[in-house]
């Protein structure tokens, strides 16, 4: 069977990455980005347009926090875990765990509704039965939710404070930054520990990132 376009180099991405991921999944990544590309001028998901553009800020960016996902959630054991990925947009990188975690239940919210509605599609499109998009503001969201992630959402000290009803016993934050954000963690509340502040490297992009790991303290 001949490689799909940019098979080759999501594949490539993914073994720099070190993660292994089965045909299914693979495929299931590619036809994400499809997706995005197809209903991008409908919904208006990013302004990304460029597919390798595509490829490498938004796919391998995120797939780069799966490998460090993947190690808390066996820290955690047990199955029917679930993730909350707050302002999630088109679904980064919360369809992104989905495909590649399909033991966790992940929840992509937004407020722009036709965002919520392009997740869900995504989800039947795909059959993820662990994928669903919720138009919400993340304010008004209970938990608990095993983990809380974000990315290019807001400052630390929003993202915690918005998100704090969707965190229970043993909780953690995600929140994939680009650089080391030295002023919002001088400005977090104080009933917030950051326990971690994990470097991520994205293969192809020669810029700085990194995951802040934090829970109530
Ligand atoms: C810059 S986009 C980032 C999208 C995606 N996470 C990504 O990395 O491409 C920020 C998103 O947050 C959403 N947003 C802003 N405030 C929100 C809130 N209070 N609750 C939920 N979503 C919110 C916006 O609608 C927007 O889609």
């Amino acid at each position: 069977m001949s490689a799909r376009p940019h098979e080759a180099a999501l594949r490539a991405g993914l073994n720099t990455l070190g993660l292994t991921l089965s045909d299914g999944q693979v495929g299931h990544l590619l036809d994400y980005m499809a997706l995005i590309q197809k209903w991008n001028k409908v919904y208006n998901l990013t302004s990304v347009r460029d597919p390798a553009e595509m490829l490498n800020l938004h796919l391998l960016d995120s797939l780069a926090a799966v490998p460090p996902l993947q190690r808390h959630l066996a820290s955690l054991g047990g199955a029917g875990r679930r993730l909350l990925d707050v302002g999630s947009g088109g679904g980064l990188p919360g369809v992104v765990f989905a495909i590649c975690c399909p033991e966790l239940a992940v929840s992509c919210v937004d407020t722009v509704a036709k965002k919520a509605a392009f997740v869900q599609q995504v989800a039947v499109e795909l059959k993820l039965p662990n994928l669903r998009g919720v138009h919400a503001r993340v304010e008004n969201l209970t938990g608990p939710f095993d983990v809380v992630s974000c990315r290019a959402f807001a400052s630390l000290p929003d993202f915690v404070t918005w998100s704090r009803a969707a965190m229970g016993e043993g909780s953690v934050w995600l929140a994939m930054k680009a650089k080391h954000p030295a002023e919002e963690l001088a400005a977090l509340p104080a009933d917030v520990a950051v326990f971690h502040v994990e470097q991520l490297q994205v293969p192809t992009l020669e810029v700085e990132r990194c995951i802040i790991w934090m829970k109530p303290a």
